[in-house]
């Protein structure tokens, strides 16, 4: 059989594996990038996660048409794969390979697609294979019809008038405020005792009042007995009684997927959670085969896939200076209406850790550019340091979250304390001029 060797090779197109291939095919390096699904160029972000997702929710918020919504689905994660097909593409010291890739060897690849099969080696490989969601397991699931993860509920067309969803966690609350746009009639199963409850109270208050005055049901402490179908409906049996739907979501978390890629014919060692198991660089068990992105285990966010990217880039081309050890502050924005950022601790999260803490929180109702905008839903809270004033945590729940969050983040980063915030000069109307008054205590 054909045997090529590289420089690097890269299994799996997310974020962290791209971005290695791209930095080291321009510095002239021979970079082999292996996917198996030329729908997925680009990786998960891109085409079936957060860009679908959030261009899915803009255009339901312009009050598009479910067609209209998929047809600006597909145009935007078209567009975005063959940019990124391109970019690694047109590198002359890349190969791009399609196809499903397994490893035989600590060092070595088959990659398979169709009666083709070729074998890459390499000293430096990178596995970047992602997350696949995890089905529930609950009695029926794998033969009842209509049950869909994340990736098939955005091929379905016509557009169910009824959906059953199944986890509260961002995946769950995301699709259920989009549906609820496209004027479907939502219900959550949550199996905890309220949504976001690792969020600040005012947060799960609010996050409560608004999904339910956007029609969406939610249904705290479900026990789910079982999954079956009323004819071709399906039909959730929780605490008891019947729910038939349209179409169920299932949301129920994403494991590292490790399960096809021929680890055991390697020294390469997976946690209890199929997770491979790195270093501080993001190196597996074997020297030379680095793991990034969903695949180890980390924070399933693009932004960590990315950061997973310098550390790796700092070890195999620097001095391996930052490292998993150095990250700290990773926000996160759960895309609700209005988004729901926030970094560090909560108040309650920053006692049972034993700081002093002074807090204050702030309705978006008493905000001068809320009123411009005509949006007045949502809050704001931070939770300081009582002992020296370095911001703990912070929580941003109004229009523009997403983007302020980062703010705060690269104050905790720095060490700034609160006071720096209270006196800082802002733009005015924004919704950033408000962290003036947040911080003004
Ligand atoms: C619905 C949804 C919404 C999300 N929204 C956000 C968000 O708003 N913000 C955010 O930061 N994160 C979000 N995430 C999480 C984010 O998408 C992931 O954390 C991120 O994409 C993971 O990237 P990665 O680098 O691990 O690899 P991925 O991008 O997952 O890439 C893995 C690639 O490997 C390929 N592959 C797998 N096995 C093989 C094999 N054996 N051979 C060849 N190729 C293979 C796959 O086809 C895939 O293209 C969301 C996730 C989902 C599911
Ligand atoms: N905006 C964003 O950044 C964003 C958006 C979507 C997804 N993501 C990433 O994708 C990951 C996966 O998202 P997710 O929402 O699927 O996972 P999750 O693990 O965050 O939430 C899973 C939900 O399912 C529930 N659940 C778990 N097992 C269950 C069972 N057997 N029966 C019923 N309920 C069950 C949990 O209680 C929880 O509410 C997230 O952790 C996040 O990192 C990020």
């Amino acid at each position: 059989m054909n045997t090529k060797h590289y420089d690097l090779i890269v299994l799996g197109f997310g974020k962290a594996g791209k971005t290695l291939a791209a930095k080291f095919g321009s510095m002239g390096k021979a970079v082999a990038m292996i996917e198996e699904n030329p729908l997925m160029y680009g990786g998960t972000c891109i085409n079936i996660a957060c860009i679908p997702t959030k261009t899915m929710i803009v255009a339901a918020s312009k009050g598009l048409s479910y067609d209209q919504v998929l047809n600006q689905r597909e145009v935007v994660t078209s567009r975005l794969r063959n940019k990124n097909f391109g970019m690694l593409d047109t590198n002359e010291h890349v190969d791009v390979y399609t196809g499903h890739g397994e490893f035989i060897s600590n060092k070595e690849i088959a990659v398979t697609a169709g009666e083709d099969k070729i074998i890459l080696c390499g000293e430096t490989i990178i596995i970047n294979t992602g997350a696949v969601a995890i089905k529930p397991n609950i009695d029926g699931i794998d033969t009842a019809t209509g049950f869909y993860n994340s990736t098939e509920i955005q091929q379905l067309s016509p557009q169910p008038s009824t959906l059953g969803i199944i986890g509260a966690g961002p995946i769950g609350l995301e699709f259920a405020s989009l549906y609820a746009k496209l004027g479907a009639k939502v219900t959550v199963f949550n199996i905890e005792s309220s949504i976001l409850k690792r969020e600040e109270p005012i947060v799960q208050e609010l996050a409560n009042e608004y999904l339910t005055e956007q029609g969406i049901t939610i249904l705290n402490d479900v026990t789910l007995n079982s999954v079956s179908n009323d004819g071709n409906k399906p039909v959730i049996t929780a605490n008891g009684q019947n729910y038939t739907f349209d179409a169920v979501l299932y949301a129920t978390g994403r494991k590292p997927n490790t399960a096809n890629i021929g680890l055991e014919h390697t020294d390469i060692t997976t946690n209890e959670r199929g997770a491979i198991v790195v270093n501080d660089t993001c190196e597996s068990s074997v020297s030379g085969v680095y793991a990034v992105g969903d695949v180890n285990g980390g924070p399933q966010f693009t932004y960590i896939s990315l950061d997973d990217f310098r550390i790796v880039f700092s070890a195999l081309t620097g001095n391996g200076q930052y490292t998993l050890k150095d990250r700290k502050n990773i926000p996160y924005t759960t895309f609700l209406t209005p988004p729901l950022a926030r970094v560090g601790l909560t108040e309650e999260d920053a006692i049972n850790k034993g700081y002093t803490v002074k807090t204050k929180e702030m309705l978006v109702a008493t905000m001068p550019r809320a009123h411009v905008n005509d949006y007045l839903k949502g809050a704001f809270k931070i939770v300081v340091n009582a002992d020296n004033d370095l911001i703990l945590g912070a929580t941003l729940y109004s229009q523009g979250a997403e983007e302020l969050i980062n703010l705060i983040k690269m104050a905790m980063d720095n060490n700034i304390p609160y006071t720096y915030f209270k006196n800082q000069i802002f733009t005015h109307p924004t919704m950033a001029e408000n962290l003036n008054d947040l911080c003004n205590f």
